[in-house]
């Protein structure tokens, strides 16, 4: 369970957890299965970093299709709670099946749920996953592999562009099967007057040893 708290005080939470060991090791697995995949992006050809990620193939499997259902549909209050904070009264539906309607209906008819590989020196530059107008304001990653064991560096960060301040990095401490949630774009902070809105991109840094895997769950689709 997300931690709504959480969430709103440090724009970010952790589902300890969230998956098991055994599908953890199965999403590693479906990395090497080329049919269940729609794209491959080498990350270091595009300028994004250096590592290679794949976009699953429509229909996006079961258990994956289940989790982005479940997860939006926990999210869903923040994700509206934060829109009504920073004055833009977004509604967003109240399933993702809605949701991926609502994207089709402008062209994004993609699906963006992806499993990532990082090897020795690979690393994720900071970015954000828009893909197009329509965009859910929250998203999720989950670890596939354990750090210590699979894995060295390959830390998860975001990083906060806040107004007439200088920048803020969280470094986010994962295990095997933890998710983080995060702000897909920007996100409301308190301040002495009200919220203002800071500006939030993620990546992972540079992998020391080992194989690092996860799984990146979007809840818009793409172009
Ligand atoms: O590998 C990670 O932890 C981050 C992946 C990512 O950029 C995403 O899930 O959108
Ligand atoms: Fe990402």
């Amino acid at each position: 369970m997300v931690d709504p708290v959480e969430l709103d005080a440090r724009g970010y939470a952790v589902i300890p957890a969230l998956l098991d060991r055994e599908r953890c090791a199965a999403l590693r697995a479906l990395f090497d299965d080329e049919a269940a995949f729609r794209k491959t992006v080498v990350m270091e050809r595009v300028g994004f970093g250096r590592g290679v990620y794949k976009y699953l193939a429509a229909p996006v499997p079961g258990p994956i299709a289940a989790l982005r259902e479940r997860l939006y549909a926990e999210l869903l209050p923040v994700a509206n709670r934060w829109s009504e904070r920073l004055g833009e009264n977004a509604r967003y539906p109240a399933t993702l099946a809605e949701m991926l309607a609502r994207c089709a209906a402008a062209g994004q008819t993609r699906p963006t749920p992806l499993i990532l590989r990082y090897r020795p020196g690979d690393h994720n530059a900071l970015h954000q996953d828009l893909y197009g107008e329509v965009a859910f304001p929250l998203q999720a990653t989950v670890l596939l592999s354990e750090p210590g064991p699979d894995f060295a560096g390959g830390e998860f960060v975001l990083v906060e562009q806040r107004p007439r301040k200088q920048s803020l990095v969280h470094v986010v401490p994962l295990g095997l099967g933890d998710a983080v949630v995060f702000p897909n774009a920007v996100r409301p902070v308190q301040g002495a007057r009200g919220a203002f809105r800071t500006r939030v991109r993620h990546g992972v840094s540079e992998l020391r040893s080992g194989e690092r895997f996860s799984l990146g769950l979007i809840f818009h689709d793409a172009r």
